[in-house]
């Protein structure tokens, strides 16, 4: 879900290309999935469609991994989980911070899929000062000002920002001048960040709007069609004027329809 940029080159250090890293996630995804349900080995084939990614992009992925599969056999399941696991670093355990504990920080510190994916939320924290000392997801808020020691003393390299826009700025200026170096923004605002500072962005209204603009391309596309249709109908003489035949009076020369008057009583059609 998470969309934007981070600040680095499109290519990491290792020679993974940036598009690649960002699929990984997809295939990991995908590759629990089937290792939940204890099968031993996929097809490029099986493994693209379950991610649903193209399968020679996912081969070409893959050869970055150093992992091109058996022929025959395709990859080893587990194997593929810890290669690519370790290649996003999750085979280490990331505490992170998430600032602002409103609805929707509410809603991420609930969210089970931190954990499991080896994200630990070390901290929950808040400007408000009544909620200071409740606990969200079972974890006490902390009041912004704990923001900088909170970090030190639990490592933390990655925040998530949930504030109002307005704030986020400022918030994130704090979390980096504490040394968070990873930021996860779900406030509809673009960040400044210096050099050497990875930002993500979520925004689910902005993936609304594509599917709007795919929803409005795919009703046009299906406009097009029909009129095209109608305009590559065969013609047919009417009153010594061609005229283009729409499918009802087609159907209707034919005998096995409504006429163009659909489903007009007789006496109507006279
Ligand atoms: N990305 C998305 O898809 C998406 C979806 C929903 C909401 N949002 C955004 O997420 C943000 C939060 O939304 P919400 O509905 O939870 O709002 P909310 O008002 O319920 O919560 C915001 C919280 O941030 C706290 N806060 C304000 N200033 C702060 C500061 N300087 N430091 C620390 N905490 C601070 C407030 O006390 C409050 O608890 C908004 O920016 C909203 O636009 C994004």
């Amino acid at each position: 879900m998470a969309t934007g940029r981070t600040h680095r080159p499109a290519t990491r250090s290792r020679g993974i290309p940036e598009a690649t890293v960002a699929r990984l996630p997809l295939y990991l995804r995908a590759l629990n999935a089937l290792s939940e349900r204890s099968v031993p080995t996929v097809s490029s084939e099986e493994l693209a469609a379950a991610a649903g990614v193209n399968s020679a992009k996912l081969r070409k992925d893959f050869s970055y991994l150093g992992s091109y599969g058996t022929r025959g056999v395709g990859y080893d399941v587990e194997y593929l989980v810890y290669q690519i696991s370790r290649e996003l670093g999750l085979t280490q355990d990331w505490p992170i911070v998430l600032v602002g504990i409103g609805n929707l920080g509410a809603a991420l510190a609930n969210y089970g899929g931190f954990a499991s994916r080896g994200f630990r939320v070390a901290a929950l924290v808040d400007a408000d000062p009544a909620l200071a000392g409740k606990p969200v997801a079972g974890i006490p808020v902390q009041h912004i000002d704990t923001l900088e020691t909170v970090i030190r003393e639990q490592h933390v390299s990655i925040g998530v920002i949930a504030t109002p826009a307005g704030a986020a700025q400022q918030v994130c200026d704090r979390l980096v001048g504490a040394g968070v170096t990873s930021i996860l923004n779900f406030a509809p605002t673009v960040l400044a960040v210096p050099d050497g500072v990875d930002v993500r962005k979520v925004d689910l209204s902005i993936e609304l709007q594509i599917l709007a603009f795919h929803e409005q391309r795919k009703a046009g596309e299906e406009n097009l069609a029909e009129e095209s249709a109608v305009r590559n109908a065969p013609t047919t003489a009417v009153s010594g004027v061609a005229a283009k035949e729409t499918p009802a009076e087609r159907a209707a020369r034919a005998g096995d329809g409504p006429g163009p008057e659909g489903d007009l009583p007789a006496v109507m059609r006279a």
